[in-house]
């Protein structure tokens, strides 16, 4: 239907080249011309399918027509209540009459109520009796042929009055109807074959491709949406964690060194090289390449000298000191060997050298503090800073619900003259109050690399519990100053795991569900709002 349609008009444009009322059209299969509302709507739809490939134009005119109510086109079927009410009757004198009672049963309530009046009035029925008779033999029924008549034109010759009055009875409904005035497109010609929409590689080969007519491209339409990314768990809790860093002043560390050597992960960090942490069931160690380049040769050697010697008011590990040991290389087991890099940048003042642009930017133009009497290195030039991380870390552990091999770390150091423990301390308090958790307790711990140490306790507002969140201290000054620190910078630093606090946000039981990649998290709106 549609697609003769289509051809229709172009036959039509083909012929007389412009349709200048398409209410004149006669649609394919119908025997009068197209006037109706709906006839209209088909040729809307097969004018702006051939429209779109160019094949004709159009302008669109404004009617009125009318259309008609159930009861309407009740009427314009089965007749006006009035003539339903005529053809019930028997001709007078001709048979019984019908009682009123009886016309109900014949006719139905309504119809028998509003039809009786009307006949009378237009003088087709009369009583006989105490019944009802036909007085004429023949009726015109005027509103049935009117009602059709609108069913078939959307209009009626007969005019304005009688729409009006058919209107008022709720018979017949104004709306707003179309017709167009149809001109041949650029495209114009009286085949519909459908347009091609890909150029295939037979159309090539046979050369078809010259004469086939191609679909244009609709850059109207509108593209199939695409399911958008979404943050990872982890990185949100990252980002929430990050600003609370910012907010506190801190600045953040680059940390993209996965591989480290055992020098900066251990050995600056004043871990015994026979400490077990070192050993091939906690680290993993690369084989290729096997070895890492030298740390600065002075430092180096400072280092080797704390470890085997001792210095520093310190007696060392007095143990022996392998070389062989400290280049290894091996994916960081904690980001405090980041920490250890960076430090022994800020130290690179003290030790009278030009510090690099990372900790110019670090160090947020503090101004530098200058000694008591101090009369370290070269000269002493130390500016106080606050730093953090939050990056991978690498440990050769046995994975269960709670435990991978690798995991994230976030860490903070703070460094500046004359820091104690109550510093440390009184800065945890702050930093866990952020993440919401407002009672904390610590407990002494051990840490090779510093001393004293402190494990971080929180009281858990939804578990409801006491819960580790993490592990402090004050670093050593055997790590401290053989980077060139004077005995008065004093450094703090403290970790927590990124996968725990998010853990419980997210209501996740087994950490495999964080890494691994089907996992069906609760939304962030529904957990509270606070983390471990
Ligand atoms: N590196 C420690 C955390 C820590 C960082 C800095 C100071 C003290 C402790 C850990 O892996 O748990």
């Amino acid at each position: 239907m549609a697609e003769s349609l289509q051809k229709r008009i172009l036959d039509t444009l083909d012929s007389q080249s412009t349709i200048i009322d398409t209410r004149q059209l006669t649609i394919p299969g119908e025997s009068e011309p197209a006037s109706s509302h709906d006839s209209q709507i088909a040729i809307l739809g097969a004018l702006n399918s051939l429209l779109s490939r160019d094949m004709v134009t159009y302008e669109t005119h404004e009617v009125f027509s009318y259309g008609l109510t159930p009861e309407g086109a009740q009427i314009a079927k089965e007749g006006s209540h009035e003539a339903r009410v005529w053809s019930a009757l028997p001709v007078k004198g001709q048979g019984r009459p019908v009682s009123p009672v009886e016309l109900k049963k014949l006719v139905g309530d309504e119809t028998a109520k509003v039809g009786q009046g009307r006949a009378f009035k237009n003088g087709w029925i009369g009583k006989e009796g105490d019944g009802l008779v036909k007085v004429l033999e023949s009726i015109k029924d005027t509103a049935k042929l009117e009602l059709q008549e609108i069913e078939s034109t959307g209009n009626l010759k007969a005019g304005e009055k009688v729409l009006a009055d058919l209107r008022k009875r709720k018979l017949i409904l104004q709306r707003k109807g179309q017709w167009f005035t149809v001109q041949k497109g650029s495209n114009f010609s009286t085949s519909t074959a459908k347009p091609e929409t890909d150029l295939t590689a037979d159309m090539l080969t046979t050369g078809t491709w010259k004469t086939s007519t191609f679909k244009r491209y609709n850059f109207d339409a509108e593209g199939i949406l695409t399911s958008g990314g979404t943050l990872h768990p982890l990185l949100k809790v990252r980002e929430e964690i990050r600003t609370i860093f910012l907010e506190m002043g801190f600045a953040e560390m680059p940390t993209s060194t996965f591989v480290e050597s055992a020098f900066w992960c251990f050995d600056a960090l004043f871990v015994p090289q026979q400490h077990p942490a070192r050993e091939l069931q906690d680290t993993f160690y690369i084989s290729d390449p096997p070895v890492s380049l030298p740390p600065e040769k002075s430092y180096y050697e400072r280092v080797a000298t704390v470890h085997e010697k001792g210095g520093y008011g310190s007696t060392g590990h007095r143990a022996p000191w392998s070389e062989k040991e400290s280049k290894k290389l091996l994916l960081r087991t904690h980001t405090t060997a980041s920490s250890a890099h960076m430090l022994y940048k800020l130290a690179a003042r003290c030790r009278g050298e030009e510090p690099d642009d990372d900790t110019n930017e670090f160090t947020h133009g503090a101004k530098p503090t200058t000694a008591h009497g101090e009369s370290h290195a070269k000269g002493y030039d130390f500016r106080p800073a606050k730093l953090f991380s939050i990056d991978r870390v690498f440990r050769n552990e046995t994975m269960d619900a709670t435990h991978l091999a690798e995991f994230h770390q976030v860490e903070g150091v703070v460094a500046d003259r004359n820091l104690t423990l109550a510093d440390l301390i009184g800065f945890m308090r702050v930093f866990f109050k952020k993440m919401g958790l407002e009672q904390v307790r610590f407990k002494p711990a051990y840490n090779p690399y510093t001393e004293p140490s402190l494990e971080i306790f929180a009281f858990h507002p939804t578990l409801q519990k006491w819960v580790e969140v993490g592990n402090s201290g004050m670093f050593r000054p055997e790590m401290l100053e053989p980077m060139g620190f004077p005995k008065d910078v004093r450094v703090h630093g403290w970790g927590i795991g990124l996968e725990r606090p998010t853990m419980i946000r997210y209501g996740i039981n087994n950490i495999r569900a964080l890494l691994g990649h089907k996992v069906s998290i609760e939304s962030v709106e529904n957990s509270p709002a606070v983390m471990f």
